[in-house]
């Protein structure tokens, strides 16, 4: 399943954020957005999946116009990982994770065992199986965002929409997600910041200034010294690490 996202605008009150966005989310890829603060990737994102709506433009999920699907068809297909998940902390970890399977019910289902099997999986893809009894509340930032992640592999999507997945994470659960959001090989677009990890994970980057597109590619083609001076102000230099092959940024303080 793919997402295509044709000229798309978005205003807040009188101020134009998104300023005529096109881009191509493909199946088994991991697509990523890159830029400063205040750039637009959230309200992007959140154009694409519903929450505001876009003064212009379209956004196609496999050639349908989203605006035209029911809600429930799209969260059959759509997960989102946003920056800031209204949870009620009420729920346990399994609730909330048990969650991502509503789309697949009709109303007042029960609960069948392949979703407790499917609520088991998603916890321990995401390292947090041992917590499944404890109130969502008494989480650290970086284990909420994992279940919010687990709540969204039990969805079974085929298109991620991921809004900075790792921003409350250690290095070592940064890695994991992306992994795991990487093995998925559904279509992924996420926001991302970290320059090194975004190319060590995404097919393809979109880099954003001022809610317009300044640059799309691969990760060596987008994460240049070029780019990252005139997108974020920043001097750094950009080499291919001959060992590893991956793309090591160093920055530098002018
Ligand atoms: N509800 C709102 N009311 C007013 N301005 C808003 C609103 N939401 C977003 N904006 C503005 O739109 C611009 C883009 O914000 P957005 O959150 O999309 O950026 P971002 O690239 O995701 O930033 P960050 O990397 O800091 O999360 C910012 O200048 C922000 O202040």
């Amino acid at each position: 399943m793919e997402l295509n996202v044709e000229d798309l605008r978005v205003n807040i009150g009188s101020t134009e954020i998104v300023k005529g966005i096109s881009l191509k989310g493909e199946s088994h890829k991991f697509t990523g957005l890159l830029g400063p603060n205040g750039s637009g990737k959230s309200t992007l994102l959140k154009a694409i999946y519903r929450v505001l709506k876009p003064s212009g433009g379209v956004v196609l999920m496999n050639g349908k116009d989203i605006s035209l699907i029911s809600e429930k068809e799209r969260a059959k297909n759509m997960a989102v990982v946003s920056q800031f998940n209204q949870v009620s902390f009420e729920f346990t970890v399994k609730e909330i994770v048990m969650m991502g399977r509503t789309p697949h019910k009709r109303r007042l289902e029960q609960e069948t065992i392949e979703d407790y099997e499917i609520v088991s999986d998603a916890l321990k893809k995401v390292g947090m199986e041992s917590y499944s009894k404890r109130k969502f509340s008494t989480l650290s930032g970086g284990e909420k965002q994992r279940i919010i992640l687990a709540r969204a592999l039990a969805q079974q999507p085929k298109i991620l929409i991921l809004d900075e997945p790792t921003n409350h994470l250690d290095i070592k659960y940064q890695l994991q997600v992306l992994s795991i959001v990487k093995q998925l090989d559904i279509c992924v677009v996420a926001a991302l910041h970290d320059l090194s990890l975004a190319s060590m994970f995404c097919d393809t980057i979109y880099m954003l200034k001022d809610g317009r597109v300044m640059g799309q590619g691969k990760p060596e083609e987008v994460i240049t010294t070029e780019m990252i001076r005139d997108i974020y102000d920043v001097s750094a230099s950009v080499a291919i690490d001959e060992k590893t092959g991956q793309l090591a940024i160093q920055y530098m303080i002018s």
